[in-house]
């Protein structure tokens, strides 16, 4: 086969394509700022130029062809693998931590000539945080928690700070709150503001993930004040969805949200991550994220220390991708030997 475990970036530097799940440095939290409300209430976003240009990704090629099968093992490495279903028990969070530790076949890693990978954290209720933590024991995979009253994020504030508190007890190294969709709409940005401290403080060592489902934030607009709100309060990464809007991570939202990472980087010097999370299923739809990434954040931003998938189902599309993949090339070989 022929991937290599290096591409070219757009400015010609190689990239290590299938790293292991952990950085070689662990991000230091971000350590937020006070709230700028100027700054927030001149963000702006040209809703018409965000869809022409989330549009034309797909159709792009900044992720190589060739190199294909490489980059669909570094999004596995990037994955927060879920479940997030009322129904979920411990045998199945154990079964999906088996697999976040494996999460491609060994023969499809052999035939890419690749080694080992894990997925990049399991992402869990609190609940079930204790069983994932046991089950993942000595494999180095993040436990992240969805605390604070998921997915309305609506329960008594008190309780939403006792959650996060409880699942960082329990092991979670990565807590996923939810914003007050309302402080969003109804422009209260210092509510915001105090809300996402007080979360942020409750986390303790723990990273934390802002969700701020954007399908319920009205416009684009508001998803980049949030987003820089969010990142000011402290935010090491700030997610798209739960999963459970019935508008998840789109590519125009992503666009906003990655730019306001750039613009927060630019101003402070801060790096905050970047998970889309909820209806992402597919593996092509996985290549676009990245190649998104590649171009407006840049290399580093391809490591999941800033970035993760949110996805229950997409390991599942990139392991029959990865399949057909190697079965392909063997073919092809084959056919080359018969003549
Ligand atoms: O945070 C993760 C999401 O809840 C996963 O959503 P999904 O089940 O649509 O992949």
């Amino acid at each position: 086969m022929s991937s290599t475990p290096t591409d070219t970036t757009t400015t010609g530097q190689q990239i290590d394509l299938h790293r292991g799940h952990l950085p070689d440095t662990v991000l230091p939290r971000n350590p937020g700022l006070p709230l700028d409300l100027d700054w927030v209430r001149s963000a702006a976003v040209n809703t018409s130029a965000v869809e022409r240009r989330a549009a034309s990704l797909p159709g792009r090629r900044s992720v190589k062809k060739d190199h294909q099968a490489a980059w669909l093992l570094k999004a596995v490495t990037l994955i927060d693998l879920t479940t997030l279903a009322g129904d979920d028990t411990a045998g199945r969070v154990r079964r999906l931590c088996a697999k976040a530790r494996q999460p491609v076949a060994p023969e499809v890693l052999a035939a890419l000539g690749m080694g080992p990978v894990t997925t990049g954290a399991v992402c869990v209720y609190h609940d079930m945080v204790h069983v994932a933590v046991e089950a993942l024991e000595g494999s180095g995979i993040p436990v992240a928690a969805v605390s604070t009253g998921f997915p309305a994020g609506l329960s008594p504030f008190h309780l939403r700070v006792a959650e996060i508190e409880e699942s960082v007890a329990a092991g979670a190294a990565e807590i996923d709150i939810v914003i007050s969709r309302r402080h969003v709409l109804t422009g209260n940005w210092q509510a915001l503001y105090d809300e996402m401290r007080a979360f942020r403080a409750a986390c303790g060592d723990a990273h934390v993930k802002a969700i701020l489902a954007t399908g319920e934030l009205g416009d684009l607009g508001n998803v980049a004040r949030a987003s820089l709100v969010c990142m000011m309060a402290g935010a090491d990464f700030i997610k798209t969805s739960t999963g459970k809007e019935s508008v998840n991570a789109t590519l125009p939202v992503s666009l906003v949200m990655i730019r306001a990472i750039r613009d927060y980087e630019a101003a402070t010097g801060v790096k905050v991550g970047y998970k889309p999370a909820g209806g992402i299923s597919k593996a092509k739809d996985a290549l676009v994220y990245l190649s998104l990434i590649k171009e407006e954040l840049g290399d580093r931003w391809l490591q999941p220390d800033l970035f993760r998938f949110g996805a229950s189902s997409l390991l599942g599309d990139i392991e029959r991708q990865l399949e057909h993949h190697v079965t392909g090339a063997y073919s092809a070989t084959h056919r080359h030997a018969l003549g």
